[in-house]
């Protein structure tokens, strides 16, 4: 039997999947949490993914290994190889400011939807760039290479400490704001915009599945990709799927010939793993916001589905914008989430539930009405991530999503798309893996719920910022 294996080196952790080659049964795993935050030193993902493949037994017995990262996080190097500071994540809504300024300096939104695909908000690799220009100048003159999260662990894996070894695949390469999918190339015009004049090295970018190498024990090397693009490989997305995530964030992708040129910003023309495109449309606000309210309650997450379920729909009138991150869809970084319509009636516990688990799910129709207004065809939804383990989650959102919801069966999606790349690599052929699968009819569709929680996400009240609270105790 030839062994492949898959890393998920996502937001809060890293998951790795040893499969069989030819079926894709799995035949082992581990996983080990990265520290939390908005910035983390890359060694943390390192260390974590060492322990993951502990915890899986070792890659001794692998042939082939890809790895699949959370995306758009910004990994400076310098000459030498080391890390210049901590790598700024996707939800670091630090370059919000940077990101408005760089949709001005470059022409405007349609300027970028035309010419890059992507129009930048703070997620985007590119804003980062211009936030540390600006902020941290002297770590900005020290940066020789700027990669992403998974471009760093392939390198490390390889043994190299050179910088023009690093590699990266389309799939990431397009989330930075400075690769465009559609042209397949680099703009190095755009990184000496966003970074001042510098232009620091960046990873080749390799075919869907070229080689990426070898570790120094040999094992082959895939190119890896960005999370959401290894998860639609993981569940065999095809076309009329739209892939919905409940990881850390919400995210929504279709795998599509159609290139999106979204001057809202909202639908991003991210490129996936097999030569495709990926419009996607992402939120800062995924599983945490089910997590968050349930350790509200003072319930686990279990008990917090079965609350949620033990109400109707629309929660007698209670509706959560669940915007506790800001939000990136829409781009609203300094917004604050709300708890609409309390009545005596309705706040309880279980309606609170249902009201957080409606709302998480109704961003994410936002966010599905926007990939069908580019044009995408989506029939039908296939969930994955962490979220999609609540039952909850499960049994309301056919009705809220209008469309019957595809429910893969318990497994890290991430890591076997990962997984499924490196069997690619190895033989040449992408493999067909079968793995079960329930299907969720719609049933009687809700859109009274998402009308009622469009009503409320319009009343948004933002951040408070130090300067505007008192704390001297004085008041007026
Ligand atoms: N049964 C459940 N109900 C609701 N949320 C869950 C459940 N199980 C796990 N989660 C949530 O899933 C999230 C982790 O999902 P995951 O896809 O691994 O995230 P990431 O890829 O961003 O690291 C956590 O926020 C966790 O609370
Ligand atoms: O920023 C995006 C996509 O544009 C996020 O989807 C990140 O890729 C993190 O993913 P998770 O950790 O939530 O899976």
């Amino acid at each position: 039997m030839t062994l492949v294996a898959g890393v998920d080196s996502s937001t809060q952790s890293c998951k790795v999947v040893i499969c069989d080659a030819d079926d894709g049964r799995v035949i082992r795993t581990g996983n080990a949490a990265h520290s939390s935050g908005t910035e983390i030193h890359p060694d943390n993902w390192w260390d974590a993914l060492r322990s993951a493949v502990a915890a899986a037994g070792g890659l001794d017995d692998v042939a082939a290994v890809s790895v699949a990262g959370q995306q758009h996080g910004m990994v400076t190097l310098d000459e030498r190889g080391d890390v210049v500071r901590p790598a700024l994540l996707w939800n670091d809504t630090r370059s919000a400011d940077a990101a408005a300024d760089l949709v001005d300096e470059f022409g405007g939104a349609q300027a970028w939807a035309d010419d890059v695909g992507v129009v930048p908000v703070a997620s985007i690799t590119a804003t980062k760039l211009r936030w540390l220009a600006d902020n941290e100048p002297d770590h900005a003159d020290a940066t020789a290479a700027v990669c992403l999260p998974h471009d760093w662990l392939t390198w490390r894996l390889s043994g190299s400490t050179d910088i023009a070894d690093l590699v990266t695949d389309r799939s990431d390469a397009s989330g930075t704001g400075y690769f465009s999918a559609a042209a397949g190339d680099y703009r190095p015009d755009i990184v000496e915009l966003a970074f001042r004049g510098r232009r620091p090295d960046l990873p080749r970018v390799l075919g869907p599945a070229t080689s990426a190498g070898t570790t120094p024990g040999g094992i082959v090397l895939g190119p890896g990709a960005g999370d959401n693009a290894a998860a639609a490989l993981g569940v065999h997305a095809s076309a009329g799927d739209a892939v919905v995530s409940l990881g850390t964030s919400g995210v929504v992708s279709a795998v599509t010939d159609t290139v999106p040129r979204d001057a809202t910003g909202l639908v991003a023309g991210f490129a996936d793993a097999t030569g495709r495109h990926l419009p996607l449309v992402c939120t800062l606000n995924g599983a945490p916001v089910l997590a968050a309210t349930a350790s509200t309650l003072g319930v686990d997450l279990d008990e917090f589905a079965r609350l949620a379920l033990s109400v109707r729909p629309g929660a007698d009138g209670l509706t959560m914008v669940p915007y506790l991150a800001g939000e990136r869809s829409p781009n609203l970084p300094d917004a604050t989430g709300a708890l609409h319509g309390i009545t005596a009636a309705n706040l309880d516990a279980a309606h609170v539930a249902r009201a957080a688990t409606e709302g998480l799910l109704c961003s994410l129709v936002f966010c599905i009405d926007q990939i069908v207004g580019q044009g995408v065809d989506v029939d039908r939804i296939v969930l994955v991530g962490g979220g999609a383990r609540s039952e909850a989650v499960r049994e309301i959102a056919p009705a809220l999503f209008g469309r019957s919801v595809v429910v893969p069966d318990p497994g890290e999606y991430v890591a076997l798309g990962a997984a499924r790349q490196a069997a690619w690599t190895l033989t040449g052929s992408l493999p067909e893996w079968e793995r079960g699968r329930a299907e969720r009819p719609v049933g009687a569709a809700t859109p009274a719920v998402y009308e009622q929680y469009l009503r409320a996400a319009d009343l948004i009240v933002a951040r408070p910022t130090t300067s505007s609270i008192d704390t001297t105790g004085g008041g007026r």
